[in-house]
């Protein structure tokens, strides 16, 4: 049967449940993903000085065809984004400047590093989110960067994040789209600390000083990210969730969950709703860890169809800002932007295909029995058949059809890098 075929076949079933597919388009189209720069080029960046990854996060494999310029990075996004359905956001981050081959340290980085960034975004109709960086770099070598004891260190980090939310702003201004600025550090110990506060107390110390100068949110939104521990902080982050969730909620910022910085058996999905009472948004760094926060590529796995439910049932779909981060390079890094951002969409589309308030009221009532029937039933409904019709319809190839152009840019173009 053809896609339209199998299509008319499934939308029947789900109708049957008063799913109206075509209103469940309509809204799907309207979800950005913030797609990040780095999976493209291993976390390395643009500059003149580049420097080593650290930060106590690491990329392993070495599949050919690297980034190694900001044109072959964008023109290898642009590959990608041809391969997904919808319109989508870049999340860059500050390493990611554009100096002419002078070094311009991190606190002294303009708008103007960005310009070539903004009027890619503007030609292909993206939006753009930022991070400052605050890893790969001498001043973080430490293992600490905003909470070190140093102020000489902590007041140039301070202010290579007050030049990064202007730079955010300028984006949001070209753009006519927000900036989510998200700061992550690594600042944490190896070994147990003798002190959990003092570090804590000057980490907050940093925050305010950054955000001490109001930026309208028509142009910047503030994110703090959080994390468990790091290669060389296996004992003590700084930052750690409840630090960020208190910082995020007595300062209105936002707070960003990463999906492999928590305990294994810790799911992000299921913080969501009790965040979203308290937040009007919050962030996510959706990432698959394997075994510890191994920033694999998203599949579509249990946890990220309850993700997509938990956005989808509670209404959050303008109040949950989705972004990507992982970095594979042992695969095609188009390959891995493609699978991973799709499977996100996937994991809306799913939950948008179910009756949600119907398996409310089944809860409500007590009729556990329906309830997880039914759960388990909608799990091999026709979905796969509305999603290649979706594809379909948005001008972009049905099933594995986009990997054959993955192919073939890797032999016309990757291979030749
Ligand atoms: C490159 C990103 O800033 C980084 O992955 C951060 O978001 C993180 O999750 C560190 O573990
Ligand atoms: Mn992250």
């Amino acid at each position: 049967m053809s896609v339209n075929e199998n299509y008319q076949q499934a939308k029947q079933m789900y109708e049957k449940w008063g799913i109206n597919v075509e209103e469940v388009f309509a809204k799907l189209k309207t979800v950005p993903i913030s797609i990040h720069c780095w999976q493209g080029d291993d976390v390395a960046g643009f500059e003149a000085d580049q420097k080593e990854l650290s930060g106590g996060i690491d990329v392993t494999g070495n599949y050919l065809g690297k980034a190694t310029t900001p044109e072959e990075l964008r023109n290898d996004l642009e590959k990608a984004l041809s391969l997904i359905p919808g319109k989508h956001r870049v999340n860059l981050h500050a390493i990611y400047a554009e100096t002419d081959g002078k070094v311009v340290e991190r606190d002294e980085l303009e708008p103007k590093h960005f310009e070539n960034w903004v009027n890619w975004a503007k030609e292909h109709g993206l939006g753009l989110d930022f991070n400052p960086t605050l890893f790969s770099h001498p001043k973080a070598d430490d293992g600490l960067t905003l909470a070190h004891p140093d102020k000489e260190i902590r007041d140039f980090w301070i202010k290579h994040c007050i030049a990064s939310r202007k730079i955010a702003a300028y984006f949001g201004k070209e753009l006519g789209t927000p900036t989510l600025t998200n700061v992550w550090i690594p600042d944490g110990y190896k070994d147990i600390p003798s002190d959990r506060l003092t570090p804590r107390k000057r980490l907050k110390d940093s925050l305010d000083k950054i955000f001490a100068e109001k930026i309208d949110e028509k142009y910047n939104i503030d994110a703090v990210e959080s994390k468990l521990f790091g290669i060389g902080s296996e004992a003590y982050v700084v930052g750690s969730h409840e630090f960020y969730m208190g910082y995020a909620l007595k300062n209105d910022k936002l707070c960003l969950l990463d999906t492999g910085h928590y305990h294994p058996t810790e799911v992000v999905s299921n913080k969501i709703s009790a965040m979203l009472l308290y937040s009007e948004k919050l962030a996510l760094h959706v990432s698959r860890p394997v075994r510890w926060d191994s920033d694999h590529v998203v599949i579509l796995d249990d946890e990220l169809k309850e993700i997509g439910l938990e956005i989808v049932r509670n209404d959050a779909l303008d109040k949950v800002m989705i972004g990507l981060d992982f970095f594979d390079a042992s695969i095609n890094r188009v390959a891995a932007w493609t699978i991973g951002t799709r499977n996100m969409i996937k994991s809306l589309l799913y939950a948008m295909l179910v009756p949600n308030d119907y398996l409310k009221q089944l809860q409500e009532e007590g009729n556990f029995t329906d309830r997880l029937a039914l759960m388990e039933e909608f799990k091999t409904y026709p979905f796969g058949a509305i999603w290649d019709y979706y594809c379909q319809e948005m001008g972009v190839p049905v099933r594995e059809s986009w990997l054959e152009e993955v192919k073939s840019y890797e032999k016309d173009v990757l291979s030749k890098r």
